[in-house]
């Protein structure tokens, strides 16, 4: 595990009382995210969950929100934009979008560790504008022109 990388974080006025993103376990590759309003969201509604919190990502770095499998499995509740991009540049509340591809209502109370977050690091491009691409085996192939799935016997 490489050293942490440092990055603020603000409590915006709802977000105080509760709990910083952590990471659950030692190995943990994601913090989980608690919500800072309590909402239910209706199979096929989509909603932008509070925070409460507001960071500034270090240059060279972004933030990916990620849905949480137990929630995904249990509930079909997962993130619509995965994975959710925080800028480096960004102050506004961080949201975690929801959207309820279960059958049932899905209740969140302020508290509940809805998503989880992932420091990464990025590298920009500078596009190098050519009249020809350098030539490779595959070529054009792609969508599967490897070979597909296992058949079924
Ligand atoms: O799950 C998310 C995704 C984005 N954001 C915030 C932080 C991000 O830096 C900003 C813009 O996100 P994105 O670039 O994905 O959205 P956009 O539709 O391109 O909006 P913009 O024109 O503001 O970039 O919105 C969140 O709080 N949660
Ligand atoms: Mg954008």
């Amino acid at each position: 595990m490489t050293k942490p990388v440092g990055v603020q974080i603000k409590r915006l006025p709802h977000g105080h009382g509760l709990d910083l993103p952590a990471y659950a376990t030692e190995g943990s590759a994601g913090m989980d995210v608690l919500a800072a309003e309590s909402v239910t969201i209706k199979p096929g509604q989509r909603h932008a969950v509070a925070t409460g919190l507001s960071v500034a990502i270090p240059e060279n770095y972004e933030i990916q929100v990620r849905p949480r499998s137990g929630l995904a499995f249990k509930h079909g509740i997962t993130v619509p934009n995965t994975p959710g991009t925080i800028d480096s540049d960004y102050r506004g509340e961080l949201k975690v979008l929801l959207i309820n591809h279960g059958t049932d209502d899905f209740a969140i109370q302020r508290g509940d560790r809805v998503a989880q977050l992932v420091l990464a690091p990025v590298t920009q491009a500078k596009w190098e504008e050519v009249d020809e691409l350098s030539e490779t085996v595959r070529g054009e192939g792609g969508f599967g022109s490897t070979g597909g799935h296992a058949k079924l016997a």
